[in-house]
């Protein structure tokens, strides 16, 4: 059959089939194919795909049937997929049980059934998981051609942000350094690090940063990344009683490698607080240096707000130009989660 598939390079797949699926793009009566380095996803709406994604028409094999949870429950349930996992938001426990056996006796490749059991929470934003099925909470994840090993019950992971992640690597060149803030398990280090660029990931989560020195090794580039878990206030220790006060004057700063003007680029992704740590950032931005900047704001006025504060916080060090304004995606009833990304240039005056 001649159908619509989309087009991506071999190793964006996984994350476009992902982002496809959360759509509920893909047209499950066909295969999946894999020729000349790409792979043709078929998809049921060509004109519902996003505009930075090909769609041609190809001849695709029809798949044999496979059984999916919705066919063993009649209606079709809401999951993600990470690794061998599935991630369910079920707050009544008798229907996340009986999707959690739909799953399971499904054709689905999974080992692990987990349930949110709380929201992220605290400074290392991980959630509590019920495990309904499998031997624990630890996943491998691939994206963009990237291997993370990562506990879910111990840092915080969203594959929401493949492509988001994706976008910004895009932008990284190998001669640069790059510092991410709030690293997690390098979900931004590792393809950065891919990219030849040297990379420093600091967070304050040790599980974090000993997954994000497996993920380095995992992905063969543990001689351009440093992970230093840290509150990341403390990388400035020239600057920091000036700017941070007693939260970290108290924690022990001696002998630690001091950031101050390194950065080429910077992320940070801690929407919710990130405006209490653009001192920092500003202490360690380079000359030149592009800062991603992860803000939750109301739709009204997305971007204002950390526009405000980002130069509140970098003028008149800095001349201060916003280069993109990007909505990543929905995050609550009129509240969207976006990202500044924004030049910082020491001003000559
Ligand atoms: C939203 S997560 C982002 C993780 C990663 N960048 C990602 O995309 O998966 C924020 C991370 O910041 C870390 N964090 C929170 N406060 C911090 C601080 N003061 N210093 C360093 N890391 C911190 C948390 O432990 C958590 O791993």
């Amino acid at each position: 059959m001649n159908v619509p598939c989309v087009r991506v390079p071999r190793e964006e797949g996984e994350a476009t089939r992902s982002d496809l699926a959360d759509a509920d793009l893909i047209d499950d009566d066909y295969e999946i194919a894999v020729e000349d380095g790409n792979l043709y996803i078929p998809v049921t709406d060509a004109e519902a795909v996003p505009d930075d994604l090909e769609v041609v028409r190809r001849t695709a094999d029809e798949r044999e049937t496979q059984t999916r949870p919705a066919d063993l429950l009649g209606f079709d349930p809401s999951y993600e997929r990470l690794g061998k996992a599935v991630l369910l938001d079920e707050d009544d426990p008798d229907r996340a049980r009986e999707i959690a056996d739909a799953v399971l006796g499904s054709d689905l490749p999974v080992e692990t059934v987990l349930n949110k059991a709380s929201k992220v929470k605290g400074e290392t934003r991980v959630r509590d998981w019920e495990l309904l099925a499998g031997e624990d909470t630890e996943v491998i994840h691939r994206e963009y051609g990237c291997e993370f090993a990562l506990d879910l019950a111990e840092v915080y992971f969203s594959p929401r942000l493949a492509t988001e992640r994706h976008r910004v690597a895009e932008q990284v060149a190998a001669d640069e350094r790059a510092f991410d803030m709030f690293a997690g398990v390098g979900p931004f280090v590792v393809p950065f690090a891919k990219r030849g660029a040297e990379c420093v990931g600091v967070d304050i989560n040790p599980d974090a940063i000993a997954y994000l020195r497996e993920n380095a090794c995992r992905n063969g580039v543990e001689d351009r990344v440093t992970a230093i878990c840290t509150d990341v206030r403390t990388v400035v220790p020239s600057r920091v009683d000036a700017s941070e006060g007693e939260a970290v004057t108290e924690r022990d700063t001696k002998g630690a490698p001091d950031y101050e003007n390194w950065a080429d680029r910077i992320v940070m992704n801690l929407p919710h607080s990130a405006d209490e740590f653009l001192e920092t950032a500003v202490a360690i931005a380079g000359d030149d240096c592009v800062l991603h900047y992860y803000d939750i704001q109301h739709e009204d006025d997305p971007f204002g707000p950390g526009e405000r504060a980002i130069r509140d916080a970098a003028e008149p060090e800095y001349d201060v130009s916003v280069e993109t304004r990007h909505t990543v995606r929905s995050y609550a009833p009129h509240e969207l989660n976006v990202c500044l990304d924004v030049r910082l240039e020491r001003s000559s005056a």
